[in-house]
């Protein structure tokens, strides 16, 4: 199943400087991680904003739960989550 998720990073302007810079390297690992695995489908930056809408090919809303929460960032993520279903008149056949 799809899923538009819209994740918002709010990391305290007084958040240890080190710190944010290694979970944003493990950040970027698990993103990675979920691209290769076909679960992580789309993303895009929102333009001037620590922002990115996503889109998600999970089977269940337990396995969108389990990606969501094991992200690094995840603590600072404000998030929304909108399902997605196939448009009729869609030409791409992998649109589920
Ligand atoms: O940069 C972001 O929007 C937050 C998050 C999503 C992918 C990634 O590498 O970091």
């Amino acid at each position: 199943m799809l899923t538009m998720v819209e994740m918002n990073v709010r990391i305290p302007l007084d958040f240890d400087k080190e710190e944010a810079e290694r979970l944003k390297a493990s950040e970027k690992e698990r993103f990675q991680e979920l691209q290769r695995a076909g679960k992580w489908r789309h993303i895009w930056r929102v333009a001037g904003h620590y922002a990115n809408v996503s889109i998600f090919d999970v089977v269940s809303n337990a396995e969108l739960h389990d990606v969501l929460t094991s992200l690094p960032l995840y603590p600072f993520m404000e998030m929304k989550v909108t399902p997605l279903c196939r448009h009729p008149s869609s030409i791409h056949n992998d649109d589920r």
